[in-house]
């Protein structure tokens, strides 16, 4: 089979079952598994591919049929320009968590310009994403990865090294704060923020194949914010700064979580869709 016949089974195949982004799936599923690349479709579509591949191919296909994500199939995801690998015990990172390091980065250069040094504590970490992201874009930073999750952090190290920024990333396996020590620049988590309850409505796609210790955020989605708001002020250096992540609803409330535990707001973004998405907060 040529791969311009492949390119085309595999997006009618992803048509039939009803898949959204069929083309875009099947492209990414495509040069995956056969190691081409979106020019090699262009420049030679009859070039012939191998059976191993097209089976590999297949059974890529059956598994996003069944709803599997396309990124849990390719077994990596590219957040903030870097390629991280996933396992079953961490969150597709999602390009909302990017606004995130937009508004936090201006403030670790600045940090980092002044002391030469700027640490940050990434409390659940996952993928290692967040944490990563800084690290790449902060050459004086050094980041703890925090996570209750082995498998996690295991994923995350492992991102690291791929990264060539092992040497300034430390992964921990710890209930948020209860094995950490020292202080930081810089707080930052995607907490778990879906209320308990809902978790059984959420998209197929997410209740199935995202873990739920990454998205159970308790009875009101905000026990996370409670014991990060309760406790990081003394990991914090002074001027030092924490930004969280939240759900489109959790805005005021995650504002007066924190402001009961005598922080301000510094800063509030919204992501692309225009939803409440991103808080800084600075100590009173
Ligand atoms: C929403 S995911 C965020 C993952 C990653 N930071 C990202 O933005 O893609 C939340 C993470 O918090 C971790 N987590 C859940 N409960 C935790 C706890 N008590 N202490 C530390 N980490 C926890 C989960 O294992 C998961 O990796």
């Amino acid at each position: 089979m040529t791969l311009a016949e492949l390119l085309r089974l595999a997006r009618q195949r992803l048509e039939a079952s009803g898949i959204e982004d069929a083309a875009l799936d099947a492209r990414l599923l495509v040069e995956h598994f056969t190691g081409t690349s979106r020019s090699d479709a262009i420049a030679w579509p009859d070039m012939v591919t191998e059976s191993q591949a097209v089976a590999a191919v297949e059974a890529a296909l059956e598994r996003r049929s069944a709803g599997e994500p396309v990124h849990r199939i390719l077994g990596f995801r590219e957040f903030y320009g870097l390629e991280l690998s996933l396992s079953a015990q961490t969150l597709e990172p999602r390009p909302d968590t990017e606004i995130l390091i937009d508004a936090i980065l201006p403030f670790m250069r600045d940090v980092a310009a002044r002391e030469g040094a700027c640490r940050v504590l990434d409390l659940g970490t996952g993928t290692g994403a967040i944490a990563l992201a800084l690290l790449a874009n902060v050459p004086d930073a050094t980041a703890i990865g925090v996570d209750v999750s082995a498998d996690a952090l295991a994923t995350a190290a492992r991102n690291a090294a791929g990264l060539g920024l092992a040497d300034r990333f430390t992964a921990l396996r710890s209930d948020w704060f209860s094995q950490v020590n020292g202080r930081f620049h810089v707080i930052a988590s995607n907490p778990p923020y879906i209320r308990s309850d809902d978790i059984a409505g959420l998209q197929a796609e997410v209740r199935l194949f995202d873990p739920v210790r990454a998205l159970d955020g308790g009875e009101d989605g905000l026990q996370p914010y409670r014991v990060i708001a309760a406790q990081a002020a003394a990991h914090l250096e002074q001027d030092g700064a924490v930004v969280v992540e939240i759900g489109n609803t959790q805005r005021l409330e995650v504002i007066s979580i924190f402001e009961n535990e005598c922080f301000r707001l510094l800063e509030a973004r919204r992501d692309l869709g225009g939803n409440d998405r991103v808080l800084l907060f600075a100590v009173a």
